[in-house]
């Protein structure tokens, strides 16, 4: 069942490990088939040099298991709410990326220092609010998902393909498993970035919004001149 799904999303879970976002069995990628409504993601706690496509679960947006032996990982929840409130996306990354996680724990947004991140991010990487004692006891994994999508509001989720979870790491995603690993790996790269320049530079400022405007929509949207034309 959706063979190609799963092939792409264990790939996708292979390359969070080959780029250092992940430690043993830390974080997870799902991918979803929108013509379906069915979600692939990554087995609860499988070592990833053992995991195969055949380890992979389906499951529907309701989180009820379609396909597949082993569990679902246990951030299934904030996957599955991601999926229903951005219907653009198409695959969710969790990580545990250090220096992500690092501004998570902070309890700070990522600021667009610079043009590697208005490149990806137009304007800051939200973090999200603190869970209520309730939602931590009674529904921690949907929760995080509630508050990701809180943090943004009326915000489009495609422009800031990312979000920082308080206490907890990152999230990102794209329109493909392949597209939201891309985000996930700069993500890291712009948070690391961030961490050296308050280090040299406490009082940095972000990026004009001529300069966020002039890298953001060179990449994106119907104005994009970066790359190839494809024939
Ligand atoms: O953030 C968490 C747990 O809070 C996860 O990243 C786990 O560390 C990986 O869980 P599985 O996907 O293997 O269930």
């Amino acid at each position: 069942m959706l063979k190609q799904l799963r092939e792409q999303v264990l790939e996708a879970n292979l390359e969070v490990v080959r780029r250092g976002l992940v430690l043993y069995t830390f974080g997870n990628v799902s991918g979803i088939s929108r013509a379906d409504n069915l979600v692939v993601i990554k087995p609860s706690g499988v070592p990833y040099e053992r995991m195969t496509a055949d380890d992979l679960v389906i499951t529907d947006l309701d989180g009820v298991i379609v396909w597949g032996e082993l569990r679902p990982s246990s951030d299934l929840d904030t996957h599955l709410h991601l999926y229903k409130s951005f219907p653009e996306i198409g695959a969710v990354v969790h990580t545990h990326s250090e220096h992500a996680t690092a501004w998570a724990q902070a309890r700070r947004p990522l600021p667009p220092l610079g043009t590697t991140h208005a490149d990806y991010f137009y304007g800051p990487v939200p973090i999200t609010r603190e869970l209520t004692e309730d939602e931590i006891k009674n529904d921690y994994v949907r929760a995080t998902g509630v508050a990701i999508t809180d943090a943004f509001g009326n915000r489009d989720p495609m422009e800031v393909p990312a979000a920082l979870v308080a206490g907890h790491g990152p999230f990102a995603w794209g329109r493909t498993p392949e597209d939201a690993v891309h985000n996930a790996v700069v993500l890291e790269a712009v948070a690391r970035m961030a961490m050296y320049t308050f280090a040299l530079q406490p009082n940095a400022r972000g990026v004009s919004q001529a300069l966020l405007d002039r890298h953001y929509f060179r990449k994106h949207g119907a104005t994009a001149t970066y790359g190839q034309v494809k024939k």
